[in-house]
């Protein structure tokens, strides 16, 4: 399994632990509950004192009221019989009752610390876990879990008490037959351990398979367009019922093993009570035990019917939970990477200069062999723009991440005004440096909720002018204004809009430094411009770190950084490396056309839009 390791979802069916250790971790759930389940407990225990006592009242009715034909005495038994069955009806609903609630309130706990772990994990963590998986652990996983907790652990619980306890009733009343039935407990046991090994591989799979199901519909519904142009549809449907079919054939033959077993497990107590009806009623006719001794023996032999036909249904239901509890723990025993250090310090805004440096950095993606970035050096002054270009895929983006510690540097480091960004409290980091992505992520909230995810107390004034730098006030004609809420991911907006709103989400921020990865790539050039314009401004009192593809964008850098292969090549101002780095010019020369062609040397760092055009 991948676990702690930071890899991805275990190997299918493979079970190298105790199936139950990954359950018996999960006990620290119970806690907060242990009253509840103990009064549930003694109310089930009771319940079913009460139903044991019936069969004794029988005894006492056979062979004391009805023998001596003692109307009086038959009416009190009956009495203390019908008592006996109410009681024991309110301690059931008085369990459920109780059942019900702890359980869901459980399920919901583990729910939120899964939820909150996956929070914490890193990027390269989800890179790795389909997403369906991680849907079906939060969700049929946890239900499996709830239904043993509520139900499974507690019938076994009851039902092995029951079976112990009738069976000393039982030895008491005829020590022979007694035996006999205590005895009928070694093949249960042999029937029962066979089943649960089977059993817990076929669920393994099963659980893993309803992953695989639900990551197919999440990526069918995410990549709809892209389906739909492509006409893939028939195929992407055949792939699906592939992967259903697969689930199906597991469900069967999960439940055709559950019915074997089932079918042999009922076939014992049937069989002892067969001996035990002959045995007994020779018993009787010896004189060696009385009719109402063989009513009870025989009544408290088939309270021992039920627990013993449901033990199949509670180990495949323990199994399915043994399984939910090791892929639960698989996201749960996945440490965070990036986490604080021991100590940390946390800078305020004001304080921060905004000097941005990185020092023989490199960085290599895990899994992976080959380092995507080799000794980087570079600096961003305070106040300082910087662009980073480079060809596609020469590590631009994944330099950027390293300034929000989405990923850690591997060796060299990174400092903000002299400090280590591991020595910063990472949630003070993430307040100094605001970050928008070319694929913007937008939440399925209000545009203001989006707008505001990084301030959430910031005024009506600042999202104005955050919007107006953006050149996003489009989101005021939204139907509800910002108030409008998004579909997922934003995806009832076109990609422009929805770069314009992440850009006035970084820059409301008021960040010590802004990182920008090619965010105005779906602009059209108009649209381009004037954010470009606006942003000027705001650049002004900050540093920034941009990737830009278009050289248009260039115009904002007050110096350019060449990334090549993962090493910084060449920095200088846009001009100068024009003039004098023809790998620079060779990379701009693939980038599209957004103005003319400058003549070189080129003018100044910021003047114009120079581009190289082969
Ligand atoms: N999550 C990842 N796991 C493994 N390798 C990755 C991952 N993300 C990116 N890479 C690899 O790292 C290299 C650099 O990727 P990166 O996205 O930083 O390049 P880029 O310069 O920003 O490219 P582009 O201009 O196309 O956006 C590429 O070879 C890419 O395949």
């Amino acid at each position: 399994m991948a676990a702690g390791s930071g890899g991805g979802p275990a190997d299918r069916g493979e079970i190298r632990r105790h199936p139950l250790r990954n359950l018996w971790r999960l006990r620290h759930y119970l806690r907060p509950h242990a009253v509840e389940f103990s009064w549930l407990m003694l109310a089930g225990l009771a319940a079913t004192a009460a139903g044991i006592a019936v069969p004794l009242v029988a005894q006492r009715v056979v062979d004391g009221p009805v023998a001596e034909r003692d109307l009086a005495g038959l009416f009190q038994l009956a009495g203390l019989a019908l008592l006996l069955g109410l009681a024991e009806a309110l301690l059931i609903f008085i369990r459920r009752w109780v059942q019900s609630s702890s359980s869901v309130a459980m399920e919901a706990t583990i729910r939120d610390d899964v939820y909150a772990h996956l929070q914490r994990l890193p990027p390269s963590f989800h890179d790795r876990w389909p997403s369906g998986q991680l849907l079906s652990r939060i969700t049929s996983d946890l239900s499996v879990l709830r239904r043993f907790l509520s139900f499974g652990l507690f019938f076994l619980v009851l039902n092995l008490v029951t079976y112990l306890g009738v069976v000393v009733l039982l030895i008491r009343l005829h020590p022979a037959l007694g035996l006999l039935v205590a005895a009928s407990a070694v093949p249960l046991f042999l029937i029962a351990r066979r089943f649960g090994r089977h059993y817990h591989a076929a669920s393994r799979r099963m659980q893993d398979q309803q992953g695989d199901v639900a990551t197919l519909v999440e990526e069918t519904a995410q990549g709809l367009r892209t389906m739909k142009a492509y006409g893939r549809g028939p195929q992407l449907a055949a792939r699906f019922a592939a992967s259903t079919r697969a689930l199906h054939d597991t469900g069967v033959a999960k439940g055709r093993l559950l019915a074997r077993t089932a079918a042999r497990l009922d076939l014992v107590p049937n069989l002892t009570l067969g001996i035990v009806l002959v045995a007994g009623a020779a018993a009787v006719a010896a004189g060696r035990l009385t009719v109402g001794q063989l009513v009870a023996f025989v009544s408290l032999q088939l309270m021992l019917i039920w627990p013993v036909q449901s033990l199949g249904w509670i180990i495949a239901n323990g199994q399915e939970a043994a399984t939910a509890a090791d892929r639960i723990q698989e996201v749960l025993d996945t440490a965070p990477a990036i986490v604080d250090a021991p100590v940390t310090v946390a800078l305020a805004r004001s304080t921060i200069r905004g000097r941005l440096r990185f020092e023989a950095v490199t960085f290599r993606y895990p899994g992976t062999t080959t380092p995507v970035l080799r000794g980087v050096d570079l600096t961003v002054e305070p106040g300082e723009t910087l662009a980073v270009v480079g060809a596609t895929g020469s590590g631009k983006s994944t330099l950027l991440s390293l300034v929000p510690r989405l990923h850690d540097v591997g060796t060299g480091r990174i400092t903000l005004d002299g400090h280590d960004l591991r020595d910063l409290r990472l949630a003070s980091l993430r307040r100094l440096v605001a970050t928008a992505f070319e694929e913007p992520t937008l939440f399925s909230m209000s545009v203001w909720e989006n707008l505001t995810l990084g301030r959430p107390d910031a005024g009506e004034d600042e999202v104005r002018a955050a919007l107006a730098l953006a050149q996003a006030e489009f989101a005021y004609d939204l139907p509800w204004g910002l108030r409008t809420r998004l579909g997922e991911q934003g995806l009832s907006l076109s990609g422009g809009q929805r770069q314009r709103l992440a850009l006035a989400r970084a820059v409301l921020v008021r960040p010590a430094v802004l990182v920008l990865d090619d965010p105005l790539s779906a602009l059209d050039v108009h649209t381009e411009a004037a954010v470009e314009s606006a942003l000027k401004r705001v650049l002004r009192d900050m540093t920034a770190l941009l990737v830009v593809h278009r050289p248009s964008t260039i115009a904002l850098a007050d110096r350019v950084a060449l990334l090549e292969h993962g090493r910084i090549s060449a920095v200088g101002p846009h001009a100068e490396l024009l003039a004098t780095v023809p790998a620079y010019r060779a990379v701009l020369s693939a980038e599209p056309a957004a103005v003319p062609h400058p003549r070189l040397p080129a003018g100044p760092p910021t003047g114009g839009f120079p581009l190289v055009r082969s």
